[in-house]
């Protein structure tokens, strides 16, 4: 570096109003708190997001506690901020981050919080910065939607299926409410592509994925594909009677279809019932799996186109 630049450097880093309009020019938000966690300096992004939200216009925020307001916030991540924030004090911590939800009423947002205390001073002074992560965030979430869901139908696929019926087992055993599961396999599929091709065939599929989802009708309910024609029902808080009641109907509705295969043969299904009933006892969910597979596997054999129970 030569001494102009030098000099340059120098002069802009020793300027407090250089500096003051350093922090002023960053999207970040940027708050700082002495050790009692009162404000002592907030930066025009901090400001003017806060106005943006509903405060005064000009609101001097100085003197504010910044912990207290976080401890008397009624969302959970607030207090989680106050302890990090507490624990970056108590040098546990060299900095702490956390990303929240902060969502207005027309959009969604996302923020990550960043404390750090700020080194080199007499006294000990803290920056929180809070950046937005929005873009991040729903990117991620766009992932996580692709990689639980099938491309071709929307419906869950065997990942989402499994924690699914994870989740649901474990409330099942907790709250001693029943759990149905039904697996769903087309009949004579392979000659319904033979004949038509596979793009026949995959709208066939669609329009079977809409009756599952048609019956899947609460949170307790998940519709899966496993893939190829095999299709899968979630149904929490269902039991025995309600699932056959519910199989029958995704059965009837499919031949209904009318969804010609070949000469004189239309689009059928056949599907396996296993319930897990309240005061009956099973180590894991896969006993319910291998079960409403062993039912599948009867209806087949029994000449396709009808539902096969069995209970634990
Ligand atoms: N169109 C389409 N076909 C698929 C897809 N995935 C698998 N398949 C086809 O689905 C057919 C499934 O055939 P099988 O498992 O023999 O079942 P099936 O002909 O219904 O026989 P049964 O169950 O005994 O009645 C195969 O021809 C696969 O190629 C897909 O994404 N789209």
């Amino acid at each position: 570096m030569n001494d102009a630049a030098l000099l340059e450097t120098t002069t802009f880093a020793d300027s407090a109003l250089c500096l003051q309009a350093l922090l002023n020019s960053v999207e970040d938000q940027v708050v700082v708190i002495d050790i009692q966690g009162t404000i002592v300096y907030t930066n025009l992004a901090w400001n003017k997001f806060a106005e943006e939200n509903g405060m005064t216009p000009g609101y001097n925020w100085l003197g504010t506690n910044y912990l207290r307001v976080c401890d008397g916030a009624a969302e959970s991540f607030s207090k989680t901020a106050a302890e990090g924030i507490r624990q970056v004090m108590a040098g546990a911590e060299a900095q702490f981050y956390l990303e929240y939800p902060c969502h207005s009423p027309t959009t969604q947002r996302w923020f990550m919080m960043r404390v750090t205390e700020i080194a080199g001073l007499e006294s000990r002074y803290f920056a929180i910065a809070h950046v937005n992560i929005t873009e991040r965030k729903l990117l991620e979430l766009k992932v996580a939607k692709l990689s639980m869901h099938d491309p071709l139908t929307g419906l869950a696929n065997r990942r989402l299926f499994n924690s699914f019926l994870h989740n649901e087992w474990r409330r099942s055993q907790r709250e001693q409410v029943p759990l149905t599961l039904i697996l769903l396999d087309l009949d004579h599929f392979k000659s319904c592509n033979d004949h038509f091709g596979h793009l026949v065939g995959d709208e066939h599929l669609q329009q079977v994925s809409q009756v599952l989802l048609s019956v899947c009708q609460r949170p307790t309910d998940l519709a899966c594909r496993f893939g190829g024609d095999e299709f899968a029902l979630v149904l929490g808080n269902t039991n025995a009677a309600a699932g056959l009641g519910l199989a029958e109907k995704v059965r009837s509705t499919i031949e209904n279809l009318n969804i010609k295969i070949e000469d004189g043969l239309r689009l059928t299904s056949s599907l396996g019932i296993a319930t897990l009933e309240p005061g009956q006892q099973m180590e894991q969910e896969n006993t319910l799996c291998s079960l409403a597979d062993s039912a599948l596997y009867q209806a087949k054999a029994a000449g396709k186109n009808c539902c096969k129970q069995l209970s634990c």
